[in-house]
């Protein structure tokens, strides 16, 4: 029965908001979704800190016991910028590094609400994955009305501007 519930995947990245935003749903998923690793046994991955969505899905994952992985650009290490660190932190030279290493360590990619750095970090791993650098999944919950919307996936593919293969790369 435990096995049942594992996942394939041993460390999952979430791009997410530094903000917490407004609408409580959205922070209520954000620990929903550190709890749901914690369950299938996966491990995080993410931008570092305990600022915003980043830190309420980070401090689910540490309390129920998975490793925390924070990639953490070392001029946004001072505390006052990224709050408080929890689990294991990694220190890179640049916004550039953070997400070739965020990569490098994730099985799989899920996009919560966010900003302009959410949204960054999404459509590189997307293009990347379109240009068959990798192969892990992404994942955007369909409740996520910000980013499901920026992502103009019909229209991109109603002009022919992507495949119908890559179109669905985001699940
Ligand atoms: C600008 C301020 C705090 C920013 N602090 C961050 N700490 C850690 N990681 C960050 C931070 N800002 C952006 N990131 C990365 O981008 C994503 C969030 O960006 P968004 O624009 O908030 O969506 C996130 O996944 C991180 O990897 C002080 O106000």
């Amino acid at each position: 029965m435990e096995e049942e519930r594992r996942s394939k995947f041993k460390r999952i990245c979430v791009f997410c908001g530094s903000s917490s935003g407004k609408k409580p749903s959205y922070q209520e998923s954000a620990t929903e979704l550190g709890k749901t690793l914690v369950e299938k046994g996966i491990d995080l991955v993410y931008g570092g800190g305990s600022v915003g969505l980043m830190g309420l899905v980070s401090q689910a994952v540490h309390d129920g016991g998975r490793h925390v992985l924070g990639v953490i650009p070392r001029t946004l290490m001072p505390r006052e910028i990224t709050g408080e660190t929890i689990g294991e932190v990694r220190a890179v030279s640049g916004m550039h590094q953070r997400k070739a290493e965020m990569a490098r360590l994730a099985d799989a990619f899920i996009a919560l609400p966010g900003g302009y750095g959410t949204l960054e970090e999404l459509l590189e791993v997307i293009t990347w994955a379109q240009l068959g650098i990798h192969r892990k999944p992404e994942h955007v919950p369909e409740t996520d009305e910000i980013t499901s919307n920026l992502i103009w996936e019909d229209e991109v593919q109603r002009y022919n501007y992507t495949t119908t293969e890559s179109a669905v790369l985001l699940k």
